[in-house]
């Protein structure tokens, strides 16, 4: 479970500050499925961010299972990524030079997993999310709502707890993005993940079982 309190993260250049997030407490059980949405500039990819320890707040701390990630070395970070959270950004971010198997692969490569439990675990988490008959397409060859499977897939193969989407469905046309929707909560809900997912988009909050609004880096009333 997280617990957030007091979370501020300052930016500062010169005499201008920042602050895209200001004083946010917040708390989300483990399994919780939580929206977070709110204009642009409210600070909504900066919690993401302090959620998944890509990012420290200047004060207040972010406890994941009662450690907070703001207290950690870079090293004991990755490590705590590497193992409990995974990734999903509108983006894909999918290496164009790899397979749909390789690049899920790739999340196991630094946790150790030998090479043929590797890809066996690849080719399960692409099937899960309906593209075992594709392991081999490099993503130039995969549509949009299936390059996001495959980055699914890539989060998902390492079995993390907790599951973060950055606008996951941002790139996608909206009967895309209802399957993809689908597939998220499908496979949060089999493996009882925290799910927390940015989002602008009205009918996705609107879907949303718990849902928060950020603005000027403070958490409103939704
Ligand atoms: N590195 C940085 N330096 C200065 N200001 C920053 C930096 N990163 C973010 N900010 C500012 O912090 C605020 C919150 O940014 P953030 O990206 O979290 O907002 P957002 O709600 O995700 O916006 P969007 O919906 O447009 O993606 C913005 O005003 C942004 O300009």
């Amino acid at each position: 479970m997280y617990e957030l309190t007091g979370v501020t993260r300052r930016h500062t250049r010169g005499k201008d500050v920042v602050d895209a997030l200001a004083g946010v407490d917040l708390t989300i059980a483990d399994g919780d499925r939580l929206v977070v949405q709110g204009p642009t500039g409210g600070g909504k990819s900066t919690l993401l961010q302090m959620l998944g320890g890509l990012d420290r707040p200047t004060s207040g701390s972010v406890l994941l299972d009662g450690v907070d990630l703001a207290g950690l070395s870079e090293a004991r970070l990755t490590e705590v990524r590497g193992e409990k959270i995974g990734f999903v950004f509108q983006s894909f971010n999918l290496i164009p030079t790899l397979t749909a198997q390789e690049n899920v692969e790739t999340a196991l490569v630094p946790l150790g997993v030998k090479p043929k439990e590797r890809r066996k675990r690849a080719a399960e988490a692409l099937a899960s999310v309906g593209l075992g008959e594709r392991l081999g397409h490099v993503p130039g060859e995969l549509s949009g709502g299936q390059q996001q499977r495959v980055a699914i897939a890539r989060a998902l193969v390492k079995q993390p707890r907790v599951l973060l989407a950055d606008e996951p469905t941002g790139n996608l046309d909206e009967a895309t993005r209802d399957e993809i929707m689908d597939v998220l909560e499908a496979r949060c809900e089999e493996h009882g993940l925290t799910f927390v997912m940015v989002t602008h988009d009205s009918h996705l909050a609107r879907r949303a079982p718990r849902l928060v609004t950020l603005r000027e880096g403070v958490l409103v009333p939704s």
